[in-house]
């Protein structure tokens, strides 16, 4: 029965437009080539998780998505244009329709949850009417669990809490893509399994396109529809979590012990 389900998974995700799509992508920093031959393609509303080895290029790989790097060789398409054809302001249109949740989950430690919010709303989407802001941030703030936070600083939440309203604030202008590096690192087990399920929730709810790299296996089993295993600059492997951790092939167990 479940594998019929997995089955359908896949067939309604292979029907879908591409979102992302990477072809033969080569990166070097001077001698050193990180990227070696990256091809990937990412359909709308899948979450593709991307684990490996700390410097093996995976963050490489999402700064080459955004434009922030630029690839030695190969194409990276994201919403159907090439990255490195767009000029500034076209560059600067398709960033606002990707959200990043970093480590550090990067708020402004000078203002209120609430002007965190706001801001991101306002230099996005520009909203200025402020019932419109009260209402987005009153909605997106119970998404994510914290009703009562809009009038905290960043100081005074825990880690777990820190993330939730990182993670509202990268939400609350509905990216059609979602780059998670690292979502979970620095949390304990708990707060972890916790931050995973919300990612799956609001990937469910906003139905984003996501990439999330992660060395979190649990978080891997929770939010991926499709797993890749990338090892000295290329995928190595690929399949759902539960085709993986079935693999005979060592790298791959080395993963799942
Ligand atoms: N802008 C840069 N200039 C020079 N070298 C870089 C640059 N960005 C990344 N690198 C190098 O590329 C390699 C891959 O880095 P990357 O951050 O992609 O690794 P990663 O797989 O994401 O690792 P981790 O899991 O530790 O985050 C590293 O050796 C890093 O030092």
């Amino acid at each position: 029965m479940e594998e019929v389900a997995e089955k359908a998974k896949h067939t309604a995700s292979d029907q879908k437009e591409a979102v992302i799509e990477i072809k033969g992508l080569k990166k070097s920093f001077g001698k050193k080539q990180v990227l070696k031959n990256i091809n990937l393609s990412v359909k709308r509303g899948e979450n593709v998780v991307i684990l490996g080895r700390s410097g093996t290029g995976k963050s490489v790989t999402i700064q080459c998505v955004v434009g922030m790097l630029t690839p030695d060789k190969g194409t990276v398409k994201v919403l159907g244009q090439e990255v490195e054809q767009l000029n500034d302001r076209e560059l600067k249109e398709l960033r606002t329709k990707i959200g990043f949740l970093f480590q550090s989950a990067a708020l402004y430690d000078s203002m209120t949850v609430r002007e965190n919010l706001e801001f991101a709303l306002k230099r996005v989407m520009r909203v200025t009417n402020q019932s419109e802001l009260n209402k987005r941030v009153k909605e997106m703030l119970e998404n994510v669990g914290l009703p009562d936070a809009a009038e905290k600083m960043p100081s005074d939440l825990s880690g777990g809490m820190r993330k939730r309203i990182g993670l509202a604030r990268t939400l609350i202008v509905h990216p059609e893509i979602m780059l998670y590096d690292e979502p979970t690192t620095g949390l304990d087990p708990i707060t972890s399994r916790e931050i995973s399920q919300l990612i799956l929730e609001m990937q469910r709810k906003y139905k984003t396109t996501s990439i999330i790299i992660t060395h979190d296996m649990d978080c891997a089993r929770v939010v991926s529809d499709r797993v890749l295993i990338m090892d000295d600059g290329e995928y190595k492997a690929e399949g759902s979590f539960d085709e993986l951790s079935k693999s005979k092939d060592e790298l791959v167990k080395s993963y799942f012990i």
